[in-house]
């Protein structure tokens, strides 16, 4: 069984509107909502992908009851902890000139309630997929990815897709998959990576650290994945319009652990990662089975 944990999932409220300015009234010229947060938009893409998952985490109020109604609707299994403080965010998306995001700091979450999620990851067992994405809302315990791991019985695979603290701190639960961007990869280090060398370096460091498999992901200019053999595979991107890039990693995060579940290959789950998170760039929202598979006929 596959588990995302959202600590901070959202409504996310996607809208364009023509030539943004601020100080005075802008009209949208589209609007949609989508059920976010990184977790939930991987349940999304695996669903998508025929893998089902159960989404965790946190939600509360009004829109944390329409996002578990969402969810169910499009057959995403959740088991979320309702919060008794606030409600589940809504983070604006907004497309104009430049893309523009706005995050809620969503619901207070409070010990008891932090507690029974660490209750659910003691009843994951051997096999299972446990999917850490995002990073820890401020109302949160600081060390909230290490509690859950140091609870998660041995023999689960392990995923975790967050910046640079929050990662290196557990990379001794020897992660099956960590994807930091470059940006990411450079900040945990201190350095700019300009190069292709550069990434596989720090991604080898990670992977002396403790992750298994390295995927360093690079928006248009694709991906570089180093797998737990240490070969070193380079991808490029589908081809298309960048229409919303929002949730383009977390697709390709769902893509590469279906990908790996179906054929145990490494290059054949960066493929199918690559063609989720191109998918997603190129729509609106979070990419449909169909989108992906018309990005996957155009990659190499
Ligand atoms: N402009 C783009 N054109 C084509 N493919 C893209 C584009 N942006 C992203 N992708 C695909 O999605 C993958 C992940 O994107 P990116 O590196 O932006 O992840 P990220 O920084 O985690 O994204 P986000 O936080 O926005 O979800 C890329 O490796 C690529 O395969
Ligand atoms: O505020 P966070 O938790 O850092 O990011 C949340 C978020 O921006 O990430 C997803 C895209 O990756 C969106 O669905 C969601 O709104």
């Amino acid at each position: 069984m596959i588990y995302t944990v959202t600590l901070n999932p959202a409504l996310d409220y996607v809208i364009q509107v023509d030539h943004f300015r601020s100080g005075v009234i802008n009209r949208t010229k589209t609007e949609h909502i989508f059920y976010g947060g990184k977790g939930i938009n991987v349940s999304c893409i695996l669903n998508e992908l025929g893998c089902s998952s159960t989404a965790l985490g946190f939600t509360a109020g009004f829109t944390g009851q329409e996002l578990h109604r969402g969810l169910t609707e499009l057959g995403i299994r959740t088991d979320f902890i309702t919060c008794q403080e606030g409600m589940t965010r809504i983070n604006v998306k907004m497309k104009s000139d430049e893309e523009t995001e706005i995050n809620g700091k969503g619901p207070q979450v409070t010990e008891t309630e932090f507690q029974s999620l660490i209750e659910k990851a003691k009843q994951l067992s051997e096999g299972d997929w446990l999917i850490l994405s995002g990073n820890i809302p401020s109302s949160m315990r600081s060390d909230a990815y290490h509690q859950i791991l140091e609870n998660t019985p041995a023999g689960v695979h392990i995923v975790v897709d967050a910046e640079k603290d929050l990662l290196l701190r557990v990379l001794n639960y020897h992660p099956f998959l960590i994807k930091p961007n470059a940006e990411e990869l450079g900040q945990m280090f201190d350095k700019q990576l300009s190069s292709d060398a550069e990434i596989v370096h720090y991604a080898k460091e990670l992977q002396h650290m403790g992750a298994r498999n390295v995927l360093v992901s690079m928006a248009g200019d694709g991906s570089i994945l180093v797998d737990e053999k240490q070969n070193v595979h380079k991808m490029g991107v589908g081809k298309g319009t960048v229409v919303n890039s929002v949730g383009a990693g977390d697709s390709m995060v769902a893509g590469f652990i279906a990908g790996y579940l179906k054929t145990h290959d490494y290059a054949y789950a960066q493929k199918m990662g690559t063609a989720c998170g191109s998918a997603t760039a190129f729509h609106s929202g979070l990419a449909t089975y169909d989108q992906i598979q018309e990005v996957w006929r155009m990659l190499p």
